[in-house]
């Protein structure tokens, strides 16, 4: 996105894109093959991204792709950063990407995103792909993960005292405790000035890398890509560190620097896949999972009946396992209420509009049309989890729907397939462990009504930044 200071880079690129446009308006017309999904492609050349990006600014793409069903019908054809598109929605959306293994998909291709994610499983494809992710998926394994519990505890119970008698924004509050509990799981780092630094740089790569990819000085994408090599370089810093020192560490970069001494055709990592890997990692994890609590403390406030039932199951844990003492696995896998509430916040939270972006391999034959090799494919899951035909009075906050079974395919908010996130039992010890600590000691309500979400980031977010006044609750003798 671009901003006020940057006019005369407007202008230049400008009249670059429209001669260029009419370059390619008279050699191609700007033309779809036979067969394809209704829709329209817009301008040549850059197609729909500016109409994409100017919704996904000052509605959403979520309200965007909803105009367009409405116009083209459930699957259509757009062209967004020099590629043509098809967005694709629903169950059979969700099963394509859950059963194609890599016959037939593969992540989005596009210059733009090799410069923002370098070598990381995102852009990866096939046998590399699988090699890398098992790789990856050993660093996070459960024994790395049941060392977080106590860190994660440490660091909600830190974030919940600093929130005692005071009106914060949760949405700024979570943003910072998910970034925090991130690097504790990849490096080991606490909150500090250096971690600080490190979100800076963070904030920049993530928020100005979804504009126009011009590499050109003073535009927003290359404000990202300087930040990403900030990154980049602190991330080398930590690892020649780690090499000198010699120290044990158990998080994810030591498994991932220790892949590097297993034999020749194992699934080792290597530098530049490390650093891109644990780049995406942040990337992919911090904005959801906060956006995942800013909604659950949101919906929370406004349900007082659902809020005493997550009460009453976190309060029986905390007397099986007596007051201060340390949350275990077995008991954070066993909260099935609060487990619903979690699922009904993530069906609410709109977090799937547009974050599984494919390329096609070959021509794919869905839903009576053809999505040609090499067009870019987006699954809109958030549309899947608000259709009435699926949910019931889809808007309603109505945890207990997930006491039933839900129709295969239908609601899978972490995807699916060779693809599926990695980070998803992390996600839920970061969001169990804070609900366990808030509800039990905590009493909060909202300063501002709750007013939809906007989409600056990388996935939506909460307008209002949900404000909330927070106290400490009087323990009963
Ligand atoms: C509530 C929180 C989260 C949600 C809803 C979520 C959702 C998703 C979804 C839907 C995908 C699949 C996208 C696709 O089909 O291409 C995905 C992939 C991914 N997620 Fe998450 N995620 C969350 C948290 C996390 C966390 C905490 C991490 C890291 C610690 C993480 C790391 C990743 C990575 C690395 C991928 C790419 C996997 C691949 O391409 O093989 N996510 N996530």
């Amino acid at each position: 996105m671009m901003q006020m200071g940057d006019v005369p880079i407007v202008q230049v690129t400008g009249a670059i894109v429209v001669l260029c446009s009419l370059l390619w308006l008279l050699l191609t017309g700007n033309k779809a093959p036979q067969g394809v999904p209704p829709g329209s492609f817009g301008w040549p050349l850059i197609g729909e991204s500016i109409e994409f990006l100017r919704w996904r600014r000052k509605i959403s793409t979520f309200a965007l792709f909803k105009e367009k069903r409405k116009k083209y019908g459930n699957i259509f054809k757009t062209h967004l950063f020099f590629s043509p598109t098809v967005v694709i929605t629903g169950a059979d959306a969700h099963k394509l990407l859950q059963n194609d293994g890599y016959r037939s998909l593969t992540s989005g291709h596009s210059s733009a995103m090799k410069d923002l994610f370098g070598q990381s499983l995102i852009l990866a494809d096939g046998d590399q792909h699988k090699q890398m992710r098992k790789a990856i998926m050993a660093g996070i394994n459960s024994k790395v993960l049941k060392n977080q519990i106590p860190i994660l505890e440490e660091l909600t119970i830190q974030t919940l005292n600093s929130w005692e008698g005071n009106e914060i924004s949760a949405s700024e509050e979570f943003a910072k405790f998910t970034f925090y509990s991130i690097l504790g799981l990849l490096i080991s780092m606490k909150p500090s000035p250096q971690a600080e630094h490190l979100r800076d740089y963070f904030s920049v790569y993530a928020k100005d890398g979804i504009s126009l990819p011009l590499k050109i000085p003073g535009t927003a994408y290359n404000r990202a890509l300087q930040a990403r090599k900030k990154l980049v370089d602190e991330i080398t810093k930590i690892m020649d560190q780690r090499r000198k020192d010699n120290r044990l560490h158990e998080d994810v970069l030591a498994h991932f620097m220790h892949t590097q001494d297993l034999p020749e055709n194992d699934s080792r990592l290597s530098d530049d896949e490390i650093i891109d890997n644990m780049l995406f990692f942040i990337f992919s994890g911090f904005e959801t999972t906060s956006t995942a609590l800013s909604r659950i403390i949101q919906l929370l406030a406004d349900h007082p009946h659902e809020l005493k039932l997550v009460q009453a199951e976190q309060k029986c844990i905390q007397e099986e396992i007596g007051n201060n003492a340390p949350l275990t696995w077995e008991k954070l896998k066993s909260m099935p209420y609060t487990s619903m509430v979690i699922s009904e916040a993530l069906r609410l939270s709109h977090l799937g509009t547009e974050i599984s972006f494919r390329t096609a391999k070959t021509d794919i034959a869905f839903e009576g049309y053809t999505i040609p090799r090499g067009w870019n494919i987006i699954v809109d899951r958030a549309s899947t989890d608000i259709n009435p035909e699926i949910f019931k009075e889809p808007h309603k906050f109505n945890p207990s729907r997930f006491k039933e079974n839900v129709p295969p395919y239908v609601f899978m908010p972490f995807g699916g397939g060779v693809r599926s996130c990695p980070g998803m039992e992390f996600a839920n010890l970061e969001i169990m462990i804070f609900i366990y600590h808030l509800v039990n000691n905590y009493s909060w309500h909202l300063t501002k009504p709750y007013d939809g979400l906007e989409y600056t980031g990388i996935v939506p977010k909460p307008k209002s930044g949900v404000p909330i006044f927070v106290e400490r609750l009087r323990q009963e003798h």
